[in-house]
C-alpha cells in the first residue's frame, strides 16, 4: 500500500457505481440489527441516481434488509453476496437453491449453535451467519462449525469469512459475478465500473472490476486486490460528496482516496 492520493473523484458520468453496504455504507455495529446508513449518504446515493448515474447495492444482506436501510431509497441490489439480484426495472434473479435442504441445514445449524451461548445464528432462509462480535472467545467454535457444515454440505453451501462472522452462502452466490451480470445490461453497461467494500466477500468485486479497468476501492486495512483505499466508512461518505460537487461542479482534488498495493 502506498500513500498516494488518487487525483480526482472519478466523472460520473461515465461510472456505474457498486457499494458495499456494511463497513462501507455504514459503520459496524455490534449486531447486524443496530445497523444503519446516514440520512446524508442515502440522499447522496439518491442525487446519483437521479442524476442519470447507475448505482447499485452489493451485499451480504437480504435485498429486503437493504431497501430498509436505504429507504426512502430504492437501489438495482445484489443480496446474499449476490444470491439475489433486482435489476433497474424493479425484477428480480434469484440463484436456483434447494429451499428444502436450506430449512433442513437451519434447522440443524440453530441445534448445534444452541451449545454456545453467545454465538448468534442469523437465518437468511438461504444462506446463514455465525456471528462472535459479541463472544470473540467462540471463534475456534464458530470456524469449526462453519466448516463442519460447508464440508457436509458442500454440494450446495460455501464458507464465506467476514469480520467477526463465518458465514454459509449458497454454491454460485459471488459479488463478481452479480456485478459483472449487472455490468452486462443497461444502464450499467459500457460505463466504467466503480466498486467500494471493506470485506473479503468483496474481493471477487473487486476482481472483477480490475479486469474491466474500473475504480476497485477497499475500506480500511488488510491485504486487498482492490486499486485504492479509503480510511473509514467517514471517508466514503466524503468521497462520495466529493463526487457530486465533481458532478454538479468543476472536479476538487481527492484528498481521502489512497493507492493500495497487495493481494488478499
Ligand atoms: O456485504 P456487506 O453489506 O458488507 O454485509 C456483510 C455482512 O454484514 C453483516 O454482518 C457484519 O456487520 C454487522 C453489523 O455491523 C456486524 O455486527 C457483524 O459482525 C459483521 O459481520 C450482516 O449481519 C451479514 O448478514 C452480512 O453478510
Amino acid at each position: 500500500m502506498t500513500d498516494q492520493h488518487a487525483p480526482h473523484a472519478p466523472d460520473a458520468r461515465r461510472c456505474s457505481f457498486f457499494f458495499d453496504v456494511d463497513g462501507t455504507l455504514a459503520e459496524l455495529q455490534p449486531r447486524p440489527e443496530q445497523v444503519f446508513i446516514p440520512a446524508s449518504a442515502i440522499d447522496a446515493l439518491g442525487q446519483l441516481q437521479a442524476a442519470g448515474v447507475p448505482v447499485a447495492v452489493v451485499s451480504g444482506r437480504p435485498i429486503e434488509q437493504l431497501d430498509q436501510l436505504l429507504s426512502p431509497l430504492q437501489l438495482p441490489a445484489a443480496g446474499v453476496h449476490g444470491a439475489e439480484r433486482r435489476h433497474i426495472d424493479g425484477q428480480t434473479s434469484l440463484l436456483n437453491v434447494d429451499l428444502e435442504l436450506m430449512a433442513q441445514i437451519r434447522h440443524e445449524l440453530a441445534d448445534q449453535c444452541s451449545r454456545f451461548p453467545g454465538l448468534r445464528l442469523e437465518n437468511k432462509g438461504i444462506a446463514f451467519a455465525l456471528h462472535y462480535r459479541e463472544a470473540p472467545e467462540l471463534q475456534p467454535n464458530a470456524s469449526a462449525l462453519a466448516q463442519e457444515f460447508a464440508t457436509r454440505y458442500e454440494e450446495a453451501l460455501v464458507l464465506q469469512p467476514g469480520k467477526c462472522v463465518y458465514e454459509l452462502k449458497p454454491r454460485g452466490a459471488s459479488k463478481g459475478e452479480a456485478i459483472s451480470a449487472f455490468l452486462e445490461e443497461p444502464p450499467f453497461a459500457g460505463r466504467l465500473p466503480v466498486f467500494i467494500g471493506d470485506d473479503l466477500t468483496d474481493e471477487a468485486g473487486f476482481g472483477v472490476v480490475n479486469r474491466l479497468g474500473g475504480l476497485s476501492i477497499k475500506v480500511g486495512q488488510g491485504d486487498t486486490l482492490a486499486n485504492w483505499r479509503l480510511d473509514s466508512v467517514k471517508d466514503v461518505h466524503r468521497w462520495l460528496a466529493e463526487v457530486l460537487t465533481a458532478l454538479f461542479d468543476p472536479p476538487p482534488a481527492s484528498h481521502f482516496l489512497q493507492e493500495s498495493k497487495g493481494s488478499p
